[in-house]
């Protein structure tokens, strides 16, 4: 059941029933989906104050509509192990909105995929995409197979048999996919190089995150990070706050951790812990991003292997606890749900100031109810993580021009819509009558561009 704390008018309860009965009806539709019922239950009950002012949404059937894919794909991935050995795993490709652009949104490769994983990341696509101001829908795909331990060669067979069923659904006019986590420049690679072979042709706008040297935009691998750390600036700024001198901890080790580090250290700030699925090193002295990018991004290690290289600093192999240590601001990039309650209370009693999501949906709801009863200054992903997607667009756009930005170019656009990104969902959240909060903010000013599009398109 869906509450609200405000008091209730006959609009607001009208909104209540609408927004109980509507989820009421997504919990039963969708047994067995923990991830995407709480993507959804999130959004509903941020959206109250916008269905109670505007009636028209109960009216068009909104959030029945919003709430179910326009097309869920599962496919077979069969692909031949080095061994010789024939392995099968599960495709998925959800086509979740498409009123305000093509399908869009990243692969995930990673054993815990699953149906629930792909909803929840798709719909939350929705509302992100909207949120950058381009004309992008949401979708988001990935397989449940494990790159970990593969070689190169058994990641190619694997991606070219991934990209050879999802061919057939995707498009520069129709579906865009790009990575996420265990899907970076390497399978992006594979992916374009097998969509030219099937389509007997080059088609730079199929995918985003490409290599430079073939249709990728400069800029799009730090994106996701930098957008972040731009803004969590903007946030710091309004409350008098800055990255200059603060500290800082980063979870995860990946493309979204790499760079928001690298943009935090530029804006002043000393990154003192960071982790990935084995544990997280903690450096008092400040963690040596070079290290970190060697041993990541060239080596395939593991972040153990950073302690071994800097005495002084620590390796704890419980990478949740990474939360146990004191910090001004806390950006965990690695994975959903991977603050709960304790780990939200930790950051509060060591009086974290502020907490912006680079991975999607990582505070759980309990963690996000703690930290907004505390007044932590707190960006929700899919304001804060936009940046990547936002690129994505410009990449796209670059394409279509058949032209390349140079990453001065890029990086100030990125800046300037993170900064846009901000201003509108502070501004919706002051309107709705939720002042600061950009969860509210977020939500309501991405919903109302979707909702008002869907509504002009008539019911389809
Ligand atoms: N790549 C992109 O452009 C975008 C990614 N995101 C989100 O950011 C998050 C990270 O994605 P990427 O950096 O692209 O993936 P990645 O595959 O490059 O890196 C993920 C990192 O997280 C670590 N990790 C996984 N589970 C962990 C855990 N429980 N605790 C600590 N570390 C853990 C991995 O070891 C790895 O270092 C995901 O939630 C993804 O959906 C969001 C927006 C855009
Ligand atoms: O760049 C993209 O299309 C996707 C980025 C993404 O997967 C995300 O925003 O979560």
């Amino acid at each position: 059941m869906i509450t609200t704390q405000q008091t209730k008018d006959d609009s607001s309860q009208l909104a209540i029933d609408y927004v109980n009965a509507v989820y009421k009806t997504v919990e039963s539709r969708n047994p067995g989906e923990p991830e995407f019922l709480q993507a959804v239950k999130r959004i509903f009950t941020s959206l109250l104050p916008a269905i109670a002012k505007h009636p028209k949404y109960i009216k068009n059937g909104i959030l029945e509509r919003i709430s179910e894919p326009e097309r869920l794909i599962t496919f077979r991935v069969p692909w031949v192990d080095d061994s010789g050995k024939v392995q099968v795993n599960r495709g998925f490709r959800v086509q979740f909105n498409s009123s305000i652009g093509p399908y869009k949104g990243g692969t995930r490769f990673h054993p815990t995929v699953n149906t629930s994983i792909i909803k929840f990341l798709g719909f939350e696509q929705i509302f992100k995409n909207a949120l950058t101001g381009q004309p992008i829908g949401g979708g988001k795909g990935g397989a449940d197979f494990n790159p970990k331990g593969k070689s190169t060669n058994e990641i190619m067979r694997f991606t070219q048999s991934y990209m050879t069923e999802l061919s057939n659904y995707i498009g520069p006019n129709i579906d865009i996919p790009a990575g996420d986590i265990g899907v970076g420049a390497r399978e992006i690679g594979f992916m374009f190089g097998q969509y030219k072979r099937m389509q007997g042709g080059y088609e730079a706008g199929v995918l985003t995150g490409k290599g430079d040297r073939f249709g990728g935009s400069l800029a799009r691998t730090e994106a996701t990070g930098y957008g972040l750390v731009y803004f969590v600036n903007e946030m710091l700024q309004d409350h008098g706050f800055s990255f200059n001198g603060s500290r800082v901890i980063v979870s995860g080790a990946g493309n979204v951790a790499i760079y928001a580090m690298e943009k935090a250290m530029q804006f002043g700030a000393k990154v003192v812990a960071c982790s990935d699925s084995t544990g997280y090193i903690y450096d008092e002295k400040g963690i040596d991003l070079d290290t970190i990018k060697r041993l990541k991004l060239d080596e395939e290690s593991v972040i153990s292997a950073y302690a071994a290289e800097h005495p002084g600093a620590l390796f704890n192999e419980n990478c949740g606890d990474i939360w146990t240590i004191p910090c001004d601001i806390a950006l965990p990039c690695a994975t959903q749900n991977e603050i709960d309650e304790n780990a939200a209370k930790l950051l509060i009693n060591n009086g974290v100031k502020a907490i912006a999501e680079g991975a999607n949906m990582p505070s759980n709801q309990n963690a996000m109810d703690l930290f907004n009863e505390s007044h932590i200054l707190f960006g929700p992903s899919k304001a804060a993580n936009a940046g990547g997607v936002a690129v994505s667009a410009l990449e796209m756009a670059q394409n279509s021009m058949r032209l390349a930005w140079s990453f001065e170019k890029v990086d100030a656009k990125l800046h300037e819509i993170m900064h846009n990104i901000y201003r509108e969902s502070i501004n919706a959240a002051e309107a709705y009558g939720h002042p600061g909060n950009l969860v509210y903010g977020a939500n309501i000013a991405g919903f109302i561009k979707v909702g008002d599009a869907m509504i002009r398109e008539g019911v389809i």
